[in-house]
């Protein structure tokens, strides 16, 4: 079957998008994973279908796959791409789209090529925790911000070898079954923090994570290391926003903010 998509970009996390309105694509994880392929595929860290609301309650489905074809809850890069692609297929009014993921259902709205996601309720929160592992032990925070993250600040996040320390954190009996992303972060002295992460599904560092540098400015205001709205460098480059109101260790209606780019469009044969 021959199947158009267009290929985006949310600060150097980069996905294969697939209009799916009329829900009539299913893809295995083979199938994902095939497509996802940076030398015998189209190449991305993640796969996401544009699929039809479930109810009237919401204007579209997003359905996220990791590169390895695994399917998880959310992407918060992924989910700026999503609503730009929505945009650019007519679902939503011309600047917002509400739309419902396999974490729950999100609003974003689009302004000036930047897009603001609404993200589902942290949860899961566990603070000041410690881990051992091969290559170091870590004091660390977790939480889920539509997905599982770690989070360790650290001195320097250039002297992180970023492969074997973060997948001995995503892979850590203490994760499993379902395992977790790996963010290390650093505090600038201008206040932006410096994020590298190691990514679940990609098994490798992503320029951007957008659910983990959301868990990394979370954490840092929890611990007195920042206030809201937070700025955050990511490995491509790029400066993402996280908002949010907190209340204690309270915190809700939070929002990442940053880019999303349309590179190229093709059909491929699966
Ligand atoms: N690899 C992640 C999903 C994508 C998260 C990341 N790309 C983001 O922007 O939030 C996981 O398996 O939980």
């Amino acid at each position: 079957m021959e199947i158009a998509f267009t290929k985006m970009h949310g600060a150097g996390n980069d996905f294969v998008m697939i209009e799916n309105l009329d829900g009539k694509i299913e893809l295995t994880s083979e199938q994902v994973a095939k497509l996802c392929d940076r030398r015998f595929g189209i190449g991305a860290d993640g796969l996401i279908l544009l699929n039809p609301p479930a109810d009237s309650s919401t204007e579209a489905t997003m359905i996220y796959y990791n590169a390895d074809g695994g399917r998880v809850d959310m992407c918060g890069n992924g989910a700026r791409c999503f609503t730009s692609f929505a945009l650019q297929n007519g679902v939503g009014d011309g600047s917002s789209v509400s739309f419902t993921t396999d974490a729950g259902p999100m609003t974003a709205t689009a302004k000036d090529g930047q897009f603001t996601i609404r993200l589902t309720p942290m949860r899961d929160l566990r603070l000041d925790q410690t881990l051992v592992t091969p290559h170091g032990t870590y004091s660390y925070h977790f939480m889920n911000t539509g997905v599982e993250h770690v989070v360790t600040f650290v001195e320097d996040v250039s002297s992180i070898d970023i492969k074997p320390e973060g997948s001995a954190v995503r892979y850590h009996q203490d994760f499993a079954p379902k395992g977790t992303n790996a963010n290390f972060a650093q505090i600038q002295e201008n206040g932006i923090i410096k994020v590298r992460t190691y990514e679940r599904g990609v098994e490798d560092e992503t320029l951007a994570c957008g659910t983990g540098v959301t868990a990394v400015a979370i954490a840092a205001s929890l611990k007195g290391l920042a206030q809201a709205p937070v700025s955050l460098l990511v490995a491509g480059g790029d400066v993402l926003t996280i908002d949010f109101d907190r209340d204690g260790e309270s915190v809700s209606n939070v929002t990442l903010t940053g880019p999303a780019k349309n590179v190229f469009t093709g059909t491929v044969e699966i």
